[in-house]
Formats: structure tokens, sequence, C-alpha cells
């Protein structure tokens, strides 16, 4: 017996301390003198057993040879001869040892009570059965394998002589029995104790088997059946199972991972090595991943950008973006140019190209609308000069209030047309045909030069011809110029239509006068207008009118192809009960029919009705014709270009498009406006604003009024319109206004319900409605002056030449004065006057005349002088007194 094994070690695998296994031993014969003491591996196990148990397993051998219950006496007696027979099977070693069992426990078994004896006597057939104690109970977790753990190779050899020495009965099974086995202990403790036994030569094995044998992913705990490579094996110590350790699904992944990437797989050491990070987590691959992707982003990066293109409007961060650098470097660059920008400003088209040059960038601004410019791409497409026919003027009407603009249309409407078409006449229209000699004339009615601008801002120049109504009684007036202005602008022909010559005080030679004057001269009087002498009153000159309009018309030698997908202009647009959006058009080329697909900028329909300017309906529209249109599905803005369109999808895709276009421009537009304000308000101090709420009746009058209100402010006051529309004024509109300080709602030729009105005044909003656009633009003229500071003005109300001069000790000096200029007074300002330069002011603290004081002394009288806080006065200065009157200020000063 080569393999030992030391007490302490018993002690430690029999869960006892050292003194304990001493004494056990002691008791079972085995003199033992302290933990370092060694004992042959069969008395370690006896020891173990007997400490566990309590059992003598020398008794319990001796019982098994004779396979038969009997008495120990009995048993002491048959022994030496049973040895005998043994011998021949059995190592001498064993043998010897269970001799000197045997001998112990029949010492001990004087010692012993009964039970214990009885125990003893129960049959055991196996070694295996040894492991049952006498109460046939399993015994107790058994660490036998710590001992393996200490095995040499000496002792592998040992097993297999017993083995081989048929010891084990079962000779079938007896290579595959384990050590454990061999020793002592039910399969449990073996799978138990290989479980928990990490570092023994049995667990390289199992490395070396896993190996072997690639694992599955997500296979936990599995089972490996190593009985055939153990069965031919020599080191099958391990029992018939070995259960590998669950190392989780993503350890196991990530063994594998790393075993693929393990170029020597084949070692299994460097297997063991590299199984032992992954299993302890991701990172090392994690970290791998992410310093790949962090390279392609460089790549990236480092990619330069030669050219982009980009939306009109776009702000700081979102260039810098597009270009690939950081919005810092963009505002450093236009700061170092003097423009100061925030991150989130937009950026203007000259800063565009700066920053394009400056970061060698080429900057190329897409146009949002460049699939729904239906203008321009029916003006590519339409123009078919062939199929031209000449077309009727569009006239326009314009002048000063009161001149009588709306008075000579109706005159020419009403004498032009038929008394049996006249049906619809009363009624208000924007437009409308006549005819004069079989040709047509289309007259529009714009609400105000104001408006025909804003139309044309928009690009409708619908205007062939401009007459400017002045009346002949009253002159060129301020809204005269204006006019003159604005139709110069349009670049169209002008009549002048002198009004009222009817009247006594008409003066046509005054009126030729004042316009020449303005660089509008007569044809008779050298130059290019026509002047001709209207009146709307008796219908005088109407026809001498309308004849120049065709002349005019001639010369301008208009045309349009009739065969044309319809282009139209919308003049005016409202939405009426009933009928929905209607927008007043003027057909401009081709021709507009019913069932036409329409498109209308943000709007968009099919052509349901046409109503004529007589209110009849007709199928169709043709060249500079008007009428009304129903079927778009919102009310347009005037002055927009209606086109129809081949198909209602078409239609649809353009506005749609055109629609989120303008969304996204107001949204900008808000911000944008928003900052400006800011740094106006924080330039100009703090201008005061008039919050309005502006309704119509129709879109003409609305656009018109708006942008008149827009252009009353000076630099303290100016009005906001925060809110426009077509329509009543309701509830959500009183919501606004009162979400905004002192916001005011007017509503032209439109009237607040009794529940609105009721509402309002219960909220305190102010409505005011108006139906002459004058009266509202005076209104807030004069709302706004309400809102401005009041001009202070200073009245002088004399002057005094100074003769003399006293000085009064602790009072102060006192001028003697000779009053040269109206009364000089007290209690009000003084400035004194010294060579023609004011030299002080402030005010006169006593005012006598000899020695009595008085209020004020008159131009030719002598009186003495004092100023509060000044005393140098000096002979020749003239002292002025004045008063300050606060004035209220208006804004048309
Ligand atoms: N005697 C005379 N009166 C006229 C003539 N034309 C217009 N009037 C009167 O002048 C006043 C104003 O006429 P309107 O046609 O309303 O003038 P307007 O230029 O259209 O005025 P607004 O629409 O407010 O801009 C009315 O009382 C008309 O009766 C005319 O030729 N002779």
């Amino acid at each position: 017996m080569s393999d030992k094994v030391r007490v302490y070690e018993i002690a430690d695998e029999a869960g006892a301390n050292s003194n304990e296994v001493i004494s056990k031993a002691k008791e079972m014969g085995i003199e033992l003198k302290s933990p370092q003491s060694a004992v042959s591996l069969e008395q370690a196990e006896e020891i173990v057993n007997y400490m566990m148990s309590g059992a003598n397993s020398k008794k319990s051998n001796s019982s098994s040879k004779n396979k038969k219950s009997v008495s120990h006496k009995e048993k002491k007696q048959e022994r030496p001869a049973e040895d005998k027979e043994e011998k021949q099977t059995k190592k001498k070693e064993e043998v010897k040892s269970e001799e000197k069992t045997a001998q112990n426990n029949e010492v001990k078994e004087e010692k012993e009570d009964k039970s214990s004896a009885e125990d003893t006597n129960k049959p055991v057939n196996t070694q295996k059965t040894e492991k049952v104690n006498s109460n046939n109970r399993i015994i107790p977790k058994r660490r036998g394998l710590k001992i393996v753990k200490k095995k040499k190779p000496s002792n592998e050899h040992k097993i297999e002589d017993e083995i081989k020495s048929g010891i084990n009965e079962d000779t079938s099974n007896a290579k595959m029995k384990s050590l454990s086995e061999i020793l002592g202990g039910n399969n449990e403790d073996e799978k138990v104790s290989t479980k928990t036994t990490e570092t023994t030569a049995a667990k390289a094995k199992v490395k070396k088997e896993k190996k072997k044998v690639p694992p599955k992913a997500h296979t936990h705990g599995k089972k490996l059946e190593l009985d055939k490579e153990f069965a031919d094996s020599d080191d099958s110590l391990l029992g018939e199972e070995v259960v590998l350790l669950d190392m989780g699904v993503s350890d196991e992944s990530k063994l594998f991972e790393d075993q693929k990437n393990n170029n020597n797989n084949n070692n299994s050491q460097k297997q063991t090595r590299s199984s032992k990070p992954a299993a302890f987590g991701n990172r090392p691959q994690g970290l791998k991943r992410k310093k790949r992707k962090k390279r392609i982003k460089r790549v990236e990066e480092v990619k330069e950008i030669t050219e982009v293109t980009i939306p009109e409007d776009i702000r700081v961060y979102e260039f810098a973006e597009a270009c690939g650098k950081s919005p810092a470097e963009v505002i450093t660059v236009l700061f170092g140019l003097g423009m100061m920008v925030t991150k989130n400003d937009f950026l203007k088209q000259d800063e565009l190209e700066i920053l394009g040059e400056e970061f060698g960038i080429e900057v190329t601004v897409k146009d949002a609308l460049e699939d729904a410019n239906y203008v321009e791409d029916y003006q590519e497409e339409e123009i078919d000069e062939s199929n031209f026919v000449t077309r009727p003027p569009v006239v326009t009407i314009m002048g000063h209030v009161d001149h009588g603009k709306t008075s000579l249309l109706d005159k020419i409407r009403s004498s032009k047309t038929a008394a049996s078409e006249a049906g619809g006449i009363t009624q208000h229209i924007t437009a409308y045909t006549i005819k004069q000699n079989n040709q047509k004339i289309t007259f529009v009615d714009t609400p105000g030069h104001a408006a025909f601008s804003a139309m044309r801002a928009r690009g409708a120049s619908v205007t062939d011809i401009v007459i400017i109504v002045v009346a002949a009684d009253d002159g060129v007036k301020q809204q005269t110029e204006e006019v003159i202005s604005h139709a110069k602008a349009a670049n169209c022909p002008i009549i002048v239509a002198v009004n009222k010559m009817d009247k006594e005080g008409a003066n046509m030679d005054m009126v030729k006068a004042q316009m020449a004057e303005r660089d509008m001269t007569p044809v008779d009087w050298g130059g290019e207008i026509e002047f001709i002498p209207v009146s709307a009153k008796t219908g005088e000159g109407i026809d001498d009118l309308l004849e120049n309009i065709l002349l005019q018309s001639e010369i301008l030698e208009l045309s349009a192809d009739p065969e044309a997908k319809a282009k139209a202009t919308v003049v005016e647009a409202s939405l009426e009960k009933g009928r929905g959006p209607v927008a007043t058009v003027i057909v401009q080329n081709g021709t507009l029919r019913v069932g036409d697909n329409i498109v209308c900028d943000t709007t968009y329909g099919r052509v349901k009705a046409i109503t004529n300017d007589l209110g009849k309906q007709v199928k169709e529209l043709g060249l500079s014709e008007t009428g009304r249109v129903l079927g778009l599905n919102e009310v347009p803005v005037s002055g927009t270009i209606m086109v129809a369109q081949d198909s209602d999808k078409e239609a649809k895709d353009i506005a749609t498009t055109r629609a989120e276009h303008a969304r996204a421009k107001e949204l900008s537009k808000s911000t944008k406006v928003s900052l400006e304000e800011m740094s106006g308000l924080i330039a100009e101090g703090k201008i005061k604003q008039l919050p309005v709420i502006l309704k119509a009746d129709v879109s003409g009058s609305l656009e018109a009024i708006k942008t008149s209100l827009e252009d009353i402010h000076n630099d303290e006051v100016k009005v906001k319109v925060i809110h426009s529309g077509v329509g009543g004024i309701t509830e959500s509109d009183l919501i606004l206004a009162s979400a905004s300080e002192g916001c005011i709602i007017l509503g032209f030729n439109v009237r607040p319900t009794g529940a609105v009105k009721s509402k309002a005044k219960a909220d305190g909003i102010t409505i005011n409605t108006y139906s002459i656009i004058y009266d509202l633009i005076d209104d807030i003229k004069d709302a706004l002056s309400g809102m401005m500071s009041a001009i202070i003005r200073e009245e002088n109300t004399g002057q005094a030449e100074v003769r003399d001069t006293f000085v009064v000790p602790k009072v102060g000096t006192v001028a003697g004065c000779l009053v040269t200029d109206g009364k000089v007074i007290r209690g009000g300002h003084a400035r004194i006057i010294r060579d023609g330069v004011v030299t002080y002011t402030g005010k006169i603290s006593s005012l006598k005349r000899f020695k009595d004081d008085v209020k004020e002394v008159s131009n030719g009288y002598e009186c003495g002088v004092m100023f509060e806080k000044f005393n140098d006065i000096k002979v020749g200065d003239f002292i002025e007194t004045f008063i300050q009157i606060e004035e209220k200020a208006h804004i048309d000063d």
C-alpha cells in the first residue's frame, strides 16, 4: 500500500476534526499519533465509515463472506478457514487489513451494545452494499472524490489490481466502476462530487471531452455519455456520466465564438483558456464590435462633401448637418464676416453662397415646389400660338374714394347689359363682361388699389388696362396719387376717366393740369394719356370711354388660345352657405368647363357649376369671361391662378404638395418673424402693437384691408393682424382675441350673431364692424394714435431783456429786465439766451414788479426776475418764458 491518506484529510472527509479521527481510529485499533499521521486508503475508508455509520466494515465484510446470519462468536471461529479460501481471490494486503479490522472489531464487540451487534448481522452481499448502513439508510453525502483528488498514478494501478483481482463480483462492470464506487459511495454521490470538483484530473478530462464533442448552443448542463471513450481508457475514473458545468447560453455561444476565432483549436489548453473570458461576459467581443463600427464611422466622416442640395428655408444647424460640419463652424464663418446668427436661424441666400464658398461646397437650393409649379408647367405646355384668337381686354377701375368708381362701373354695366339679362344686376359683382360694338370688355372691381397690387404681387396680372377715375370737381387727391403709382407699377396702359362732368364745379383742365404734374400728361397736351370726360350719373362719355378701351386693347394685341386647358385668375372668393367655396374667376387662356379638374394653389376640386356675371348657370367660360366657380375644396386666396388638370389625382397632388409647403413656410416664418420681432423690439425700445383679428365677407376685401392695416405703422406703434379669414365672426375668434391682450375684432361686411355679440360683451372684447374700408382704416389709425405717446409742444409766452443785475446776499442774483415781447410769466419754464444761444433752461422762482410778486409782466414793462438754482445772469441776456402743451399724437402726423 503505497497510497497514504493523512488524518486531517480523513477528518476533512468525515466532517470531523483530526482528534476525533484519531480517537475513532484508536477504537478501531488503528494507532494514529497526529493529524499528519497516514493510513492506507482502505483504512481511511474504514475509519470514515466507522465515524459516519458507527459500523465496522471489517465485521460486515466477514459476515458477507459467510453469506448467512451467524453469531459473532461463530463468525470468529469460522474466519480462519474462510480466510484461507479467500486468499486465492483477494490481495494479500487486503486480507491483512481485514484481519486487522476483524481483530479490532472483536475488541470493540465487547464494548458495543446489543443493537449494534444486530445491525452487523444483516447480510451484505457486495462491496457496493457497504454503502448502506445498518439502518438501511443511504450514507449521507460522502466526499470520497476529495481523496481521489489526491490520487497518484500508483493508486490507479492499485484500483486496477483490485478490479482485476475480482473483488467486485460484477465483473462486466468492473472497468466502468468509478473510484468512488470502489471506495464506497452511491451514484448520486458520484454525480454531485463530479459537479463540484473542479480542479482534479477528472476535470481536465471533462474539458478534453468537451473539445472532442462540439457543444451545441443552448445546452444547459448537458450530460455527455463518456462510457465509450472511457471503456477503452485507463483513466476511466469518473464513473458513467459526467455533467458539464452549465455556463449559460450566452456564455456557451461566446465560447463557441471564441472557438471559431481561435485558430489553434486543437490546443485544448488554449481552448480552456479562451473559454474563460468568454464565459465571464461579452465585453471583449462587444468592444471589438464597437471599435469596428467606429472605424467605419470615421471613414464616413472623412468622406468630403463637395456638393449639397438643400431646401430654400434651412436653419444653421440643418445646413451644418448637410455639409458635415458642426453648427459652430457655420456660425464662426458668418461671425467672421460680421453676421450674427444662432444655430436655429434661417440662412439667407447670400449667407448660403458665402458658406458654400468658404467650405468649398457647391450649394444647390432645391425648389420644394419643383413638382407642383402648375402655373409654370402650364405656360410651358399649353401655349400654342397657332390657335390664338383675339381676346377681350380686362379692365380695372381705380380712384380716390367717392370719385365715382362704383357708379361708373354700374352705369357701364346697366347701360351695356340688355334689360332682359339684367336679372342679377343689383347684386354685388366683382367682375363682369359687357359688349361694346359687339366686342367684349371685362371689368374688374377691386376693393382698392392695395388689393390690386396685392393681387399683382401674387403674380396675377389679370388687368390689361387701368382706368383712373378722378372727380372733375375734386381733382387729384391722396389716393389718386397712390393709384397712379400702382397703375404705373403694373405697367399697363392707363386711361383717365374724369368723372362727375355733369357737376357745376367740374373742371377738366384743373384735373389735366394736376395729373400732368404727376407725369400723366394728356394726349392733347402732348402726352400719352387719354383723358375722357364722363358722368356716371348721366352716362355722358361712357361710349367714348369704352371705345378708347377697345382702341387700347387693339394696340395691345391681346390674344389667347381658346382650345387650351383653362387658366383663370381668382379675383374674389368666399364661402357661401349651401354652396361651399365660391371663386369668382376671369379666364385668361383656354376654356373653363363644368367637370374640369382644377387646382388653385393649395386648393383643388372639380368644377361642379359655373354661374356667369348675370347669375345664370353656364357650361363654360371663354376667354376673358368672368363667372363664379363652385367645386373647390377650400376658399382660395384672391389673386391665385386656377388651372385645369388632366386628372383629379394630379390636381389633388399639386394642391397637397403646395399646402404642405405653405404650412412649412408659415411655420418657419413664424419662428423667423418672432426672432426678428424680438430684435426689433430691442432696437426700437418697446414698440406698441395693436393686435387685431380681421374677418371679411370676401377674400379680395380681406387681403386689401390686411395690406392696408399692415401699412399703418411708425416707429412707435403698429398693427398686428393675428388672424384673418373669410367668413363671419365666430366664438373661436373670441377665444383667440381673449388670448392676446388688447385684441380687437374687425369685421368687414360681416356681423356677429347675437350669441357671439353677447359673449364678446361678457368677455370685454371689442368687435367693430364696417362696410367701408376707409372707415375701418381711419378707426384703426385713431386707435393706434391713442396708443402713441402725447406730443409735447412748447409755446413761448414772451421775452425780456436783462438790463441790470443785482446780487442779493443769501438770496441770489436778481435780473432787472424790460419785457420786449409778449408776457413774461411766473410758474412756467424759462430759458436764458446769450448771444443767440440757449445757455440755461429752468424755472423762474420769483417775478416782481417793483416790490410786488406778480404772475406775469407784459410787454414794455420792467420787472425783476430770479431763477431757481441759477445766478449767472448777465446784462444783455434775454429771458424767454414758455409753457409746455401736451398734444395727442396721430399716426398720420
Ligand atoms: N353728380 C354726380 N355724382 C356722382 C357721379 N358719380 C358718382 N357720383 C356720386 O358720388 C358718390 C360716390 O360715388 P361712388 O360710386 O360710391 O364712389 P366710389 O369711388 O365708388 O366710392 P368708394 O366705393 O367708397 O370708393 C355717390 O353719391 C354718387 O352718387 C357723377 O358722375 N355725377
